[in-house]
């Protein structure tokens, strides 16, 4: 485990769902509702929140499966889906404490800060919006912004051009093995958050170079305090 020494960073890239904002109450009350529109049994949050990280597709096609819905669905429920998230998105959400903190540090100390997301980009951009974090952002990326997503390296790669930084001198900041995958094959040193979802696996077997129970640890390691 090695926190990452910010002197040596010029930029971090931060996940949103699971490292910025708790988004989980919204997610399984669209998913909930969606199902209930389509005459399906709807699930329990903790299911729900297994199937968070990958992005809207691999959520509904996971609820649906869940719920025995055939995935000939799709479509249409990813329709039904857009429409309720719409409707909730930020509601239920809540800023993990120490995010804001964070990033008012982090940009201090002169890095540029992007946040990239499996999130689809509209919803992406209404939620910072609603939770004041937009402006902490140069760039906001979402899970449509890009021809992949993470864990693919290229959200990665593109978001480091965007912010004009080397991928060795730019931190992942994320909750999921898919933010530490995509942050390794791009070259990216990477935080993963305790606190977040990682589908139901242990996050410490993930790969990052250190976990950590707030984003604050960032600018104080010894302390180690929220
Ligand atoms: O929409 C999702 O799957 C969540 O995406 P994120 O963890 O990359 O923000
Ligand atoms: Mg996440």
């Amino acid at each position: 485990m090695s926190l990452p020494d910010l002197s040596r960073l010029d930029a971090a890239i931060v996940d949103l769902d699971g490292t910025l904002v708790d988004t989980l109450g919204d997610l399984a009350a669209s998913v909930n509702a969606m199902l209930e529109e389509l005459h399906r049994p709807t699930l329990p949050v903790g299911q729900v929140e297994r199937m968070v990280g990958k992005g809207s597709e691999f959520l509904v096609r996971s609820a649906l499966e869940a719920a025995g819905a055939g995935t000939d669905l799709l479509p249409a429920a990813h329709a039904v889906w857009a429409r309720q998230y719409e409707a909730v998105n930020g509601r239920h959400a809540r800023v993990y404490p120490g995010v804001r903190e964070a990033l008012a540090g982090l940009r201090d100390r002169g890095l540029r800060l992007a946040c990239l997301t499996n999130k689809p980009q509209a919803f992406a951009e209404v939620l910072l919006d609603a939770k004041s974090l937009r402006g902490s952002f140069e760039w906001v990326f979402g899970g449509d912004a890009f021809a992949q997503r993470k864990p693919h390296p290229l959200p990665v790669e593109l978001t480091c051009q965007a912010l004009g930084a080397q991928p060795r001198r730019t931190l992942m900041i994320g909750d999921s093995v898919n933010d530490a995958m995509a942050a390794r094959a791009a070259g990216c040193p990477v935080v993963l958050m305790r606190y977040g979802y990682n589908h139901g696996q242990p996050i410490e077997s993930a790969g990052a170079d250190a976990y950590l129970d707030s984003m604050a640890e960032l600018l104080a390691p010894a302390a180690g305090s929220a």
